[in-house]
């Protein structure tokens, strides 16, 4: 056995090397070969070898200081290992901690990350995803992070206004789109300028958990895997405006018999994702209801055109509105980073025309074939209903007697990644 770290260049790549033991009897014996992009070794002759981009980082073991732990996930079945490793004395396991740690760690220095885990939010697995996956792999990373729960929905904005937001180079919510879009308003309202230094990640624990699909964290651990590498990318918001309030959105407003079904739905928490469908049935075997409103939106010329006319539903997403438990899309032909809202109108029809829309909603997003639904891209929409005045905006309920909604271009950095805007 070799005491020492031996660096050496093959071709072009640095190789550093080291023996060491993969068991602490030290009767298995292996030599670990690290490069810029793998780590590899011998385990009982068979050859083990991970992307450096899939591990998360190492630690030492707090029993013996011979010996310390890795972290990879493994992308063949969507889970972490861990592996161990022993060394010939205490200096080489702490080189080799400290050298996995930084070949391991993502382009971004001293991050410090406020994770908001929303208890209550889905089927209430946050506390399980943080405790069986995200914590243990910041913990292998060594990045600095602090934990918040919310405790209602004054929490956030609280939370924002009683600290300088700026200490945190990203902020994570687990929760869903509801706890994001509560977040950004409320840093955007009382701390703008920390606003544009914060990477934004999720972990979708969620019910619908549109925008966590479109920024490539559908599972919880891809998401966990693109917050500890610190990949970003920019996207579009949206600005709403409901008389003088004003909020800012990554998802869909919508309006009509969409925003009615999710009003009525949060009485009816206790069912999970199931209380859309639940009070969709319901509004089906009562009176049916007629959306009267002025749509006004921007066309391509620059010119605002109005529509004035009854409707089933009014939408506007900023992106594809993926549902996490299912196929449903809702504005299949919205993209993230594109510069554009997606506005999408169904004109007033009876109940089996709705209940048609929403089936092929089901199947990933087909309803916008349908000769009722128009979709046109623009930059800006408002909606003057004559009734009801519900709005729904990221699955939050608002108020008022009109709403505006504004796209901004590459407002936010995500904690992800994106396909290109098609
Ligand atoms: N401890 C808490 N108790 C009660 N409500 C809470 C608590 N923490 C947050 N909330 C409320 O939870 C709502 C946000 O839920 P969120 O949208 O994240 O989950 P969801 O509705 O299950 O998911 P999605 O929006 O993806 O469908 C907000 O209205 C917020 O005010």
């Amino acid at each position: 056995m070799s005491n020492k770290v031996l660096p050496y260049q093959s071709t072009d790549v640095p190789k550093l090397q080291v023996d060491a033991w993969t068991d602490n009897q030290r009767h298995h014996a292996t030599s670990i070969t690290l490069t810029k992009s793998t780590i590899s070794w011998e385990n009982l002759k068979k050859g083990v070898a991970f992307n450096i981009s899939n591990v998360t980082g190492a630690k030492p073991s707090m029993t013996d200081p011979t010996s310390i732990s890795i972290q990879v996930y493994k992308e063949s079945n969507r889970r972490f290992k861990i592996f161990y490793f022993w060394f010939l004395t205490i200096e080489l396991a702490h080189t080799w901690f400290e050298l996995i740690k930084s070949y391991s760690k993502g382009p971004q220095e001293n991050r410090n990350i406020a994770v908001i885990l929303n208890p209550i939010s889905g089927n209430k697995s946050a506390w399980k995803v943080w405790r069986t996956k995200f914590q243990p792999a910041l913990s292998y990373s060594g990045i600095n992070y602090s934990l918040y729960e919310t405790t209602g929905s004054n929490f956030i904005e609280n939370w924002v206004k009683s600290r300088e937001v700026k200490q945190f180079t990203d902020i994570v919510c687990m929760g869903g789109d509801g706890t994001m879009h509560l977040l950004i308003t409320a840093i955007i309202k009382h701390q703008k300028d920390a606003f544009e230094s914060i990477n934004f990640g999720i972990l979708p624990t969620g019910s619908r958990n549109a925008l966590a699909i479109e920024v490539g964290s559908k599972k919880s651990i891809e998401g966990i895997m693109n917050i500890i590498k610190g990949k970003t990318f920019k996207a579009d918001l949206m600005k709403v405006r409901i008389e003088s309030e004003l909020s800012f959105a990554t998802t869909a407003v919508s309006w009509g018999i969409v925003s009615d079904i999710s009003e009525e739905a949060q009485h009816y928490r206790f069912l999970g994702a199931f209380r859309y469908t639940a009070v969709g049935l319901k509004k089906f075997v009562q009176k049916w209801k007629k959306y009267s409103a002025m749509v006004s939106y921007e066309a391509d010329s620059g010119e605002v055109l109005d529509i004035n006319s009854d409707f089933t539903y009014v939408m506007v997403g900023n992106h594809r509105v993926q549902n996490i438990s299912n196929n449903e899309i809702l504005t299949p032909n919205a993209r993230i980073n594109n510069g554009m809202l997606d506005l999408q109108m169904m004109s007033y029809g009876n109940k089996w025309k709705t209940v048609k829309m929403f089936k092929k909603a089901m199947k990933s997003g087909s309803h916008v074939e349908l000769g009722n639904i128009t979709s046109v891209k623009t930059r800006l929409v408002s909606i003057e209903p004559k009734s009801p005045i519900v709005y729904n905006v990221d699955g939050e309920i608002y108020y008022g007697s009109s709403i505006q909604i504004q796209v901004m271009p590459q407002m936010i950095t995500y904690l992800g990644q994106t396909e290109q805007a098609k």
